[in-house]
């Protein structure tokens, strides 16, 4: 038996909640508002709060603010308006979980379990949220998502943030990565600092490691002044190294020594600068199968997997599709939002969204500009074709002459062996099964050099 305390303001569910949590044999106190919740907490042995979200006056998070001041006590907060602002809210602030009403015993009767024998020893060692950070904040929602497993992602969200663990975002390309980085930025102590986006699949090689470290003036030939670099710009905030999969070799051992030693030295520098900035990074690749083709450095991935976050993709996220839909038909609407009809949304559901979100937005859209009535029917959705990704013998991504799709999936092949080379030619030749003066060659001819 453990002594209950729920807050909540509709004194039916109250009594109905208390009845259920009797019959599983706890103690149970009631309070129908913050106040009289805190009350509660502060005179009697209350051991797990469960409290609704919004209540007459101040809200559950309110709640949750100030009972740590208290005594630290597992919370669930139980709402019929889960939103992914609230629930990372929720989880950052110290919640133990966040469940949407109605709430089966079942239910409940798993999340006491897990929650009474942690009781408040494990809890005491928490990091205490910083509450003025988003008290005022979750206004605009950011991140849609109802689906069960966008709510584990939130929640996932919640807790990473009020740390500073490295966290890795795995997810197909357009499912939110980069969304979700700024949400773990926006809720966490760096929420004042900058957030800075790389895409590690966009910068040439040769120039990366000087544009992450920074250079000083001289290092090499056309570091005609000193460059701060990205670890730098990003002091007191977050780095995000999107695509961290497209990384060269010889640079990872290197992010992975900043990773642990938690410092660097810009290019061509002597002194050692100590780095003050969380690293988000992300990637859509397969790791674990880079790592067995040797393309990814397995210590790295190791270092990496201290706090993964895995994004399902869109097809997978039931509901959230067509809430995803109306969230963007409202968002990109002047007036008043077009409507789908029963046959568009039909075609949204059936398809199997290979670009995910982004995919979606821009079909939202596309249908919104063809449409000039107030609803969108079927015929105004249409898809992207998915582009034909080209395998190394060229099949699928034929559209000119032999020749000519040749010399293109040549070209792809030269410069991924060099980008997984960190630029190490005699390395990209090995790779590609040439000598180095074939490789030259082969350079020359693509203008590579
Ligand atoms: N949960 C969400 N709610 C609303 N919009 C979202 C959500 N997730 C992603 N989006 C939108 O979908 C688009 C793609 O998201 P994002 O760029 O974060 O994806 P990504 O996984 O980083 O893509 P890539 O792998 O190509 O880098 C953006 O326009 C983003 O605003």
């Amino acid at each position: 038996m453990a002594h209950l305390l729920i807050i909540d303001d509709d004194p039916a569910f109250r009594s109905s909640l208390s009845e259920m949590l009797s019959d599983l044999g706890h103690h149970v106190l009631e309070a129908g508002h913050v106040q009289a919740g805190l009350h509660c907490l502060r005179t009697a042995p209350v051991e797990l709060v469960i409290t609704d979200l919004k209540l007459t006056g101040e809200d559950g998070l309110s709640f949750l603010r100030q009972a740590q001041a208290i005594k630290a006590v597992p919370c669930i907060m139980l709402t019929a308006y889960a939103s992914g602002s609230n629930t990372i809210e929720a989880m950052r602030l110290g919640a133990f979980d966040h469940l949407t009403k109605p709430v089966s015993r079942q239910k409940l009767m798993e999340t006491l379990q897990r929650a009474l024998p942690e009781r408040s020893a494990d809890r005491e060692s928490r990091p205490e949220a910083d509450a003025s950070l988003t008290a005022d904040n979750p206004t605009a929602e950011r991140l849609i998502g109802n689906s069960e497993c966008m709510r584990e992602v939130f929640k996932h969200i919640g807790l990473a943030a009020a740390t500073e663990a490295t966290v890795l975002i795995l997810g197909e390309t357009g499912t939110g990565k980069e969304e979700v980085a700024r949400a773990l930025h926006r809720n966490s102590l760096r929420a004042h600092g900058p957030f800075v986006a790389v895409n590690c699949a966009a910068i040439p090689a040769e120039l990366m490691e000087s544009e992450l470290f920074g250079h000083v003036k001289g290092a090499f030939t056309g570091a005609v002044a000193d460059r701060k670099g990205y670890l730098r710009q990003a002091t007191g905030g977050t780095l995000f190294l999107d695509e961290i999969g497209d990384m060269p070799l010889a640079l990872q051992a290197k992010i992975l020594r900043v990773l642990e030693a938690r410092e660097f030295s810009p290019v061509g520098a002597q002194t050692v600068l100590a780095l003050d900035a969380r690293i988000i990074a992300a990637t859509h690749r397969d790791l674990p199968a880079a790592v067995r083709a040797g393309q990814f450095r397995e210590d790295l991935w190791y270092r990496l997997q201290v706090m993964p976050i895995a994004l399902p993709p869109l097809r997978a996220r039931g509901e959230d599709l067509l809430l995803l839909a109306q969230h963007f038909l409202a968002s990109e609407a002047a007036g008043t939002p077009k409507r789908l009809t029963a046959e568009a949304a039909q075609q949204l559901v059936q398809h199997d969204w290979p670009g995910n979100i982004r995919e979606l937005r821009n079909t939202i859209a596309r249908a919104q500009i063809l449409s000039h009535h107030a609803w969108i029917e079927a015929e105004h959705i249409s898809f992207t074709p998915r582009p034909q990704a080209a395998d190394a013998s060229g099949r699928g991504a034929a559209t000119g002459t032999l020749a000519e799709t040749l010399q293109q999936v040549e070209r792809e092949m030269i410069e991924r062996a060099l980008r997984e080379s960190g630029d190490n030619r005699s390395e990209a030749a090995r790779k590609l099964g040439l000598s180095r003066q074939q490789l030259y060659r082969k350079l020359e001819e693509h203008g590579l050099t």
